[in-house]
């Protein structure tokens, strides 16, 4: 480790098994991410412009937004699957989870401190790592602040490479924003594939820096625009439910089963009361629904 550390400060380029396979995560995205236009296009393009950059300069910095169950983790996943071969496996892609990491609200000055100590010591091992933070809206405000430095363009400090790092920030907050627009959307008969992120991004912004009690609560990562581009995803539509129906039952070798996955599509919540547009918990309850029916 120690002598990795010296060789990857003195060449500036320590990459570790660094393998990126953008095709792959292109074509993944496109072919296992269902009715997410936007996460589709802006992933594909701002990720893929990065692996590209041997010398960026500064770090890919991606804030997921949207409801339960819309696919934020999931492309979080393909992400690390396509840079490192693995999802959450490699030593090279960290996840936080605040309710587990950090819990206390009066800890904040601890956790700052820790976080980016911690951080500073896997960039030094391994500058293409990927951090990703589950869960922000239950961050204790601050303490994501303590990263506010590396994320910016300035940062090659004691000869650690800050500015190939991959920051993936995952976070319900926004949600309403989001689901508003595309229900305006969908009752002004709009297509879907119509909604443009910057029809979104600027009230994402808004809606992470003024909630309270959350992680980007009041956060110079928001004034100071560290955040290279805001992601949204929109709430799913009962064919999208059934679509990942469809794609459970197949890998269950029951590929014929189009009935059960129109009962699962069916024995869903969908919001608004009067238009039942939307699925309330996207696909995440898909696979028990398909256990029951099955
Ligand atoms: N848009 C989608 N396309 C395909 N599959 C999806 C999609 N959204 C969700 N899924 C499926 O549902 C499961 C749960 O989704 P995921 O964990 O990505 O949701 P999330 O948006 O991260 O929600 P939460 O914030 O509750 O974790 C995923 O493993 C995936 O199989």
């Amino acid at each position: 480790f120690e002598m990795k550390s010296i060789f990857c400060s003195i060449s500036d380029s320590c990459d570790c098994d660094f393998k990126p396979d953008k095709k792959g995560l292109e074509w993944d995205l496109y072919k296992n991410l269902y009715g997410q236009h936007m996460a589709q296009d802006i992933v594909s393009e701002a990720v893929v412009n990065f692996l590209q950059n041997e010398n960026p300069d500064r770090p890919l910095v991606l804030s997921f937004h949207g409801a339960s169950g819309t696919g934020k983790s999931l492309v979080s996943s393909m992400i690390g699957r396509h840079i490192y071969g693995t999802a959450m496996g490699s030593p090279y892609i960290h996840q936080f989870i605040p309710t587990l990491h950090f819990p206390l609200a009066d800890r904040v000055q601890q956790y700052r401190s820790d976080l980016k100590h911690w951080v500073e010591r896997n960039l030094t091992a391994c500058a293409r790592s990927i951090f990703i933070f589950d869960e922000m809206e239950k961050m204790p405000p601050g303490v994501i602040d303590a990263l506010e430095p590396h994320l910016g363009p300035f940062h090659v400090l004691f000869q650690t490479n800050y500015r190939k790092a991959i920051y993936i920030f995952i976070s319900t907050v926004g949600q309403e924003v989001i689901n508003k627009v595309a229900l305006e959307s969908r009752q002004a008969g709009r297509d879907r594939e119509d909604i443009l992120p910057k029809e979104l991004e600027d009230s994402i912004a808004n809606a992470v820096y003024n909630k309270k009690n959350s992680g980007f609560y009041h956060s110079r990562i928001i004034t100071e625009k560290l955040i290279t581009r805001f992601v949204p995803f929109l709430p799913l539509l009962r064919r999208h439910v059934e679509r990942c129906a469809q794609r459970e039952l197949c890998q269950r070798g029951e590929c014929q089963r189009a009935d059960v996955a129109s009962s699962v599509g069916g024995a869903m919540t969908y919001t608004p009361n009067d238009s039942q547009y939307f699925s309330s918990t996207g696909c995440k309850l898909v696979p028990a629904k398909v256990n029951l029916f099955l």
